[in-house]
């Protein structure tokens, strides 16, 4: 049985005391039900956060990380830096970073590698750009990035690999996928899951569905049988409507 897990991506938002409040009101709404809760907040903000959800059940990742372990990365950082102020967890690969930062498939494989050693859970993103799903490219897009993010990643390490279904064109623009679309990409995943390693893996691996998810139409994604949670931009900004899809996760 796999844990759900609701993800909150707070990408490039919120000034210091907004981010401490709202992982303060997250910490107060996350409960102590089934799901796993995780919050992402920028670099700058991580400590504020780790402190303010002390206590609760939320755990705190990063949007990012770099592959090397230390020395002149000017701007980036690293693995421990980010193990040591407490993250469990952190997003690899999310489209505004390969479309808008140009990451490769290769690089998000360094850093894939790095964060298993240094014992965070990455969550690897894959998804198409709309012109990728209109040439009913989406598989195989979402195959080729699943290959070389995942190159070298073996059956034991997928236990703590979370992978994330986000497709670009839903992402931010107010289009969710329809639960039908989502799930037929998500049991896509898992079966090339089960190709590229085993039936086991398949099986335990957490995938996410993110692009406009909101309370009103979380459940109904949450209700498909290969959806195990989302990662969550726009609506998970405001503590009662990033509370009210953890809500549909534990229903
Ligand atoms: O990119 C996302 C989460 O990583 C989704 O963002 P929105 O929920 O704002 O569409």
């Amino acid at each position: 049985m796999r844990r759900p897990l609701i993800a909150g991506n707070w990408k490039m938002n919120l000034t210091r005391d907004e981010a401490v409040n709202l992982a303060r009101g997250v910490g107060a709404a996350a409960g102590d039900g089934e799901v796993d809760v995780l919050v992402c907040p920028t670099f700058v903000h991580l400590e504020g956060v780790i402190s303010a959800v002390e206590g609760s059940k939320v755990a705190v990742g990063g949007q990012d990380v770099y592959f090397e372990s230390n020395g002149a990365f000017t701007g980036e950082t690293s693995t421990a830096m980010l193990g040591d102020l407490g993250c469990q967890y952190v997003i690899l690969g999310h489209s505004e970073r390969r479309n808008v930062i140009g990451e490769s498939d290769k690089l998000i494989n360094q850093k894939l590698h790095a964060a298993l050693a240094a014992g965070l859970k990455p969550i690897l993103c894959v998804g198409e750009l709309l012109e990728q799903r209109e040439a009913n490219e989406t598989m195989a897009v979402v195959k080729s990035q699943l290959d070389g993010s995942l190159e070298n990643v073996t059956a034991e390490q997928m236990a703590n690999v979370v992978i994330a279904y986000e497709p670009v064109w839903a992402i931010g623009t107010g289009k969710t996928a329809s639960p039908e679309q989502a799930q037929e990409v998500h049991a896509d995943l898992r079966s090339l899951l089960a190709t590229r390693y085993n039936q086991e893996v398949s099986d335990g691996v957490r995938i996410l569905y993110g692009g406009s998810v909101k309370p009103a139409n979380a459940a109904d994604l949450m209700a498909c049988p290969d959806i195990d949670g989302a990662l969550v931009g726009g609506a998970a900004l405001k503590a009662d409507s990033f509370a009210e899809i953890i809500a549909a996760a534990g229903a």
